[in-house]
């Protein structure tokens, strides 16, 4: 109701938006990718590593964070999809934690289809009685040997279609103009600006 009451009249929410997440280097991209376009306060917690369908994980981190934050906020839920295994091993922060890059590659040593994709689902919700919305996106490639940095989870492992180097490989501008993150982040703008959301900026 809240949303729709926003999209009337470009009503102003009298809160800030606050992008809940636990992971540094996804708020340093969000901010790179953002700039000012949506002005929007972070708040590190570690919510819940749900199972289930991107967008579902994605819209259930929505709704945890919209109790914690009482107001509007935006998350995002991130997985690396191998096509042999069907979409698996998708929830991977926990495959990468135990298994690591080399752990990932073997994964894949029985199939020949080394084939993979990267999937942002982003979910916005304006507060813990609204409904949130996601917007996915998603960066095609495949799964390699790792090269590169290895600060960002499995960056070095990901080749995208295209390019010769893995994310980890890419300058950030490059990766920021192509990636997962980058491409469900165009649809949230877009949203925000169809929606007319006037957010005010400090409590
Ligand atoms: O662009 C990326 N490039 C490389 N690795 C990435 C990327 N984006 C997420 N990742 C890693 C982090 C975590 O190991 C897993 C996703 O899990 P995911 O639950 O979405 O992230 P998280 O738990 O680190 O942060 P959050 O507090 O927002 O849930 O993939
Ligand atoms: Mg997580």
């Amino acid at each position: 109701m809240a949303a729709a009451a926003a999209k009337a009249s470009g009503l102003l929410v009298q809160r800030p938006v606050t992008f809940v997440t636990g992971n540094a280097k996804k708020l340093e991209e969000v901010r790179a990718i953002l700039g000012q376009s949506i002005p929007f306060q972070s708040l590190k917690l570690d919510l819940p590593e749900l199972q289930g369908e991107p967008e579902e994980i994605s819209k259930e981190k929505a709704r945890l964070a919209a109790i914690q934050v009482n107001g509007p906020v935006l998350v995002e839920d991130t997985c690396l999809c191998f096509n042999a295994l069907k979409g698996l091993p998708g929830m991977c922060k926990w495959f990468l934690q135990k298994i690591g890059h080399e752990g990932l590659n073997n994964l894949l040593m029985a199939y020949e289809d080394k084939s993979a994709y990267a999937l942002c689902a982003f979910s916005f919700a304006l507060g813990p009685d609204t409904e949130p919305i996601t917007f996915l996106g998603k960066t095609l490639g495949k799964i390699i040997p790792p090269r590169g940095p290895t600060d960002f989870g499995w960056d070095p492992i990901f080749q995208p279609d295209g390019y010769e180097q893995t994310y980890a490989e890419m300058p950030k501008e490059e990766k920021n103009k192509i990636s997962h993150r980058y491409k469900a982040l165009e649809m949230v703008k877009s949203h925000f600006a169809e929606a007319g959301y006037n957010f005010q900026t400090n409590r």
